[in-house]
């Protein structure tokens, strides 16, 4: 291990974001080892933080796959690294086997899922990203912005609502400091929030509210560019002014659908239960006789648009998942060609 920086203010194991349940997983054998946050991946190497400060950790080969937000233990010797279980994580799957998924984001708390009270605002979205939370095992939080520019927010804040009644549903103006109070109960010490959103919602200006501007953005991992400046890097970890943490990664913007059934079925439960009551087992709820959904719709307790979002996501999911596994088939078809045409290749040079 190289070079501790310093963070500004020496920092503990909880505003780290440590928990029981990574205590639970520390062998009588490893106590002394140190307990690190990944706070940022490169190429060849991770910003991770522990008590002590900021370290620089090489990537050598053998190490398990790691990602932002992971919890480490630092053993003696400096391949000795312990990935600890995650609760929570944000990945792009491919389908099948979990070989070859990307992994976004680790031991995330909650997800603000941001979306703006203007032209933005569309329940089936909202519907996608809380399915993509419920995968991966987060709590979600609804942030409706630029409440200032609309008229009755209280009318989106009731159709969110709507959705489910347990879900944490909030109207804010990102721009105005007093919105950082507003989420203050998800953003306090030892809790770590990632954003989700779509283009121009207001994710940025939501990030430096609750960072409170540059002062409290000296938490963040930094690295040097070409001109010797501090620029931030793509994936990391912020300090937030109410101690939380935040994760910022443009990964999780592109997040797509892909084996997220149970994501989907959670979001959708209440369509689910229905469904058990539909007389045939594996009713479509496309006009079969004795449909339970169709009857809901009917008379008004659920809305049409549910079902149709909720088969919209299904269909997604699975297309997602298959075209991943159709794609892989295809390579492992074309690699195994190449072998062949090598083989046959050698063989009649063999004959020359
Ligand atoms: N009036 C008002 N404007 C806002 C609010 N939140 C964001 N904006 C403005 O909306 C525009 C887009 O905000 P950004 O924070 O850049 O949006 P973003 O989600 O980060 O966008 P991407 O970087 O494209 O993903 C900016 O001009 C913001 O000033 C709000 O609550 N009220
Ligand atoms: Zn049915």
């Amino acid at each position: 291990m190289t070079h501790p920086n310093s963070l500004s203010t020496p920092i503990s194991l909880q505003q780290l974001g440590w928990k029981p349940v990574f205590q639970q997983q520390v062998e009588l054998d490893q106590w002394q080892d140190t307990p690190a946050r990944v706070f940022a991946v490169h190429r060849n190497r991770l910003d991770i933080v522990t008590e002590q400060g900021e370290l620089s950790l090489p990537l050598t080969p053998g190490m398990p796959r790691i990602t932002v937000g992971d919890w480490l233990l630092l053993g003696e010797q400096a391949q000795d690294v312990t990935l600890l279980e995650r609760r929570s994580l944000f990945q792009r799957k491919a389908a099948g086997t979990a070989l070859e998924a990307q992994l976004i984001a680790a031991n995330v708390d909650t997800l603000f899922i941001v979306s703006s009270l203007n032209d933005d605002f569309n329940l089936n979205r909202l519907e996608r990203y809380l399915a993509l939370a419920h995968e991966a095992e987060v709590e979600p939080v609804i942030v409706l912005t630029k409440a200032d520019l609309c008229d009755e927010p209280d009318t989106y804040v009731g159709q969110v609502q709507r959705l489910d009644p347990l879900l944490m549903v909030i109207a804010v103006n990102g721009l105005d400091s007093s919105t950082a109070e507003q989420l203050a109960p998800w953003c306090r010490s030892g809790n770590t929030v990632a954003l989700m959103g779509s283009s121009g919602v207001g994710k940025s200006t939501l990030v430096n509210t609750l960072l409170g501007g540059e002062v409290q953005s000296t938490g963040t991992i930094r690295e040097d560019d070409s001109k010797g400046r501090h620029t931030t890097t793509g994936r990391s970890l912020h300090l937030m002014q109410h101690g939380g943490l935040l994760l910022d990664t443009p990964g999780m913007r592109e997040l797509q659908l892909t084996d997220c059934e149970q994501g989907v079925n959670d979001v959708f439960a209440d369509i689910t239960e229905l469904a058990k009551q539909c007389r045939f087992g594996d009713c479509q709820h496309e006009g079969e006789p004795g449909c339970a959904v169709a009857r809901a719709i009917e008379d008004g307790t659920l809305s049409e648009r549910r079902l149709v979002s909720y088969q919209k996501l299904l269909r997604e999911q699975a297309h997602n998942s298959a075209s991943l596994a159709e794609k892989r088939s295809r390579d492992r078809d074309l690699s195994k060609m190449y072998r062949s045409v090598q083989n046959h290749h050698r063989a009649n040079k063999g004959k020359r």
